[in-house]
């Protein structure tokens, strides 16, 4: 029945529409939200602090008003109101015990909508679909789920070794190889012998595109999402992100049904594909979507392994007294004979210690991952209104003075004498409540053992000049966005006793036998 309007009706709902649109007004305006830098009419909304260098990574900016304004800020994005904490306590409070509204991801029209048809994990709005996807991940990477990969990471992490001492100066492909033949066998079951493989390259260029389209207050489409409402063929912005969409689709499907045929030929090496396959277990979701799912660990766990391996090395040239110290710890409890393995994890305390000081001192997600609230909440006197961004940036948490006395000092030993639970488990650099990294078991366990076994074996040092002085690298230097790692230094690895040589070799050897398991 075709239905029509008089005049009166449309005034009345235009009338209606205009009142909802001045309470909200009158509500954001009258309440009141944490103190921040407010833009003025000029510079239509966009914050000039973050306008001026778009390349520059925000958590400094977060940082700078922090100074100024106090633990939490708000400043508006467009008409988007953005909130950024900067304590660790206020974070936990607000993102993890009030994880049932802090839970959803800021929308994002480049990245999200029109380059991942809200598909992708990392930046999924909150609901089912999260949950379900998410289920894919926690099912995958429990803490449980985490200790059947370790002999897989044992293997990969001694191939690592061998490549190091074959060439030292390629050490940053090295690591990338490693941490991603880590992440294509928990979701493919195959493993990665080599970075120029096709299917290598293409992965990465989905994750630089995803990463491009994330940054925030880039794209005018995320600062003004009403351009949608643009008739499409006006929409100049969505061309080249629907173009990519197609393409990723396509990729990520093609990895999925390759796992599909191992299992009917009975080949298939148990991972995230092939569980999801499983009849029963595949939580109702289309093929598209789980594709998509298990294609996860390698948007967000490659860079992050691979920027955490990295900063660690920056972190052991810059502290040669702590280096030698955890060398003498495993020393005393390996010898000589053989490489750490997981199974020493309890007698070398010194070294998590390190490993947890590592992550503090130089987060790789600097500015964490920003959530999205629900609904409207209160929170110390402030109005947090539905719908605002959420920032916790993690590089101001790692330095408060309360939770970390002395904060610029490299101290392992500050997470060996602590008794505050938070420290003792330290999962702060993976962020909070159900957006938590649920890699994070996995990513812990590759540099753990990344760690060892790079101490056992060799000790790292600074390059030198052509004077023979020693060359130490920039410790402000860092590329990237969202995920940041040192920008490229030149560093040396020497072999500590002419034994480690034949132990690497050896244990090379047999990686090399028991990783056919994952060709
Ligand atoms: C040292 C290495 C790593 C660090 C520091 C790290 C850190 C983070 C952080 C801060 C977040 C956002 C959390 C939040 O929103 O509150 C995150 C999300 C995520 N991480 Fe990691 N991560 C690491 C390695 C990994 C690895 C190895 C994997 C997979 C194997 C992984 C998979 C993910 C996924 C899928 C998400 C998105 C979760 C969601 O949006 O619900 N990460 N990570």
């Amino acid at each position: 029945m075709a239905v029509s309007y008089n005049t009166a009706d449309l005034l009345v709902l235009a009338g209606v529409v205009v009142s909802l649109v001045a309470v909200r007004l009158y509500q954001l305006r009258s309440r009141k939200l944490p103190p921040g830098p407010r833009a003025s009419f000029w510079a239509f909304g966009v914050n000039k602090a973050l306008r001026k260098k778009p390349t520059e990574h925000v958590w400094k900016t977060f940082s700078a008003w922090g100074k100024q304004y106090g633990p939490l800020i708000s400043y508006y994005l467009g008409n988007k109101p953005v909130i950024v904490i900067t304590k660790a306590d206020l974070a936990w409070e607000l993102l993890e015990k009030r994880g049932d509204i802090y839970s959803d991801r800021p929308r994002q029209v480049m990245a999200q909508e029109l380059l991942s048809r809200n598909l992708r994990l990392l930046g999924q709005r909150y609901g089912e679909r999260f949950k379900k996807l998410r289920t894919i991940q926690t099912q995958g990477m429990s803490g449980h789920q985490a200790l059947t990969y370790r002999q897989m990471q044992t293997y990969e992490s001694a191939v690592l070794m061998r490549d190091i001492l074959q060439d030292p100066a390629a050490i940053s492909t090295h690591i990338q190889r490693f941490a991603t033949s880590i992440v294509f066998s928990i979701s493919y079951g195959t493993r990665i012998q080599n970075l120029d493989a096709e299917i290598v390259e293409n992965n990465n260029l989905a994750v630089n595109h995803a990463s491009r389209y994330m940054k925030p207050g880039a794209y005018i489409a995320d600062t003004y999402p009403s351009l949608l409402w643009l008739p499409k063929p006006l929409q100049w912005f969505r061309y080249e992100p629907e173009r990519l969409h197609k393409w990723m689709n396509e990729l990520y499907i093609k990895l999925f049904r390759e796992v599909a045929v191992k299992m009917e030929n009975g080949t298939v090496r148990e991972c995230a594909s092939s569980r999801a396959l499983t009849p029963g277990k595949s939580l109702g979701l289309t093929e598209t979507e789980l594709a998509w799912a298990v294609s996860a660990p390698f948007t967000a766990g490659v860079d992050t392994t691979k920027a955490s391996s990295l900063v660690f090395i920056l972190e052991m040239l810059h502290h040669p007294h702590i280096m030698k110290k955890a060398q003498e710890e495993i020393d005393r409890v390996i010898g000589d004979k053989r490489m750490p393995a997981f199974a020493d994890e309890d007698q070398l305390p010194y070294l998590a210690a390190l490993m947890k000081e590592s992550l503090r001192w130089i987060p790789i997600a600097p500015s964490g991952v920003p959530h999205a609230v629900t609904k409207d909440d209160y929170f110390n006197g402030y109005f947090i209104p539905k719908g605002a961004t959420v920032f916790a940036n993690l590089r101001d948490m790692m330095y408060d003075p309360e939770l970390f006395p002395d904060p610029e000092v490299f101290r392992p030993e500050r997470f060996l004498d602590t008794k505050n639970p938070r420290l003792i488990d330290f999962n702060l650099p993976f962020g909070f409540g159900r957006r938590i990294c649920p890699g994070l078991h996995v990513a812990s366990q590759s540099l753990w053992i990344f760690m060892a076994r790079l101490l056992w074996a060799y000790d790292i040092l600074p390059a030198l000049d052509a004077d023979k002085k020693p060359v130490l690298p920039d410790l402000e230097a860092f590329v990237g966005m969202l995920v940041v790692q040192p920008a490229r230094f030149e560093c040396r690895f020497v072999p500590r006793r002419p034994d480690v040589v034949t132990v690497i070799e050896a244990e090379g050897l047999e990686a090399d036998i028991e990783l056919k398991a994952w060709d």
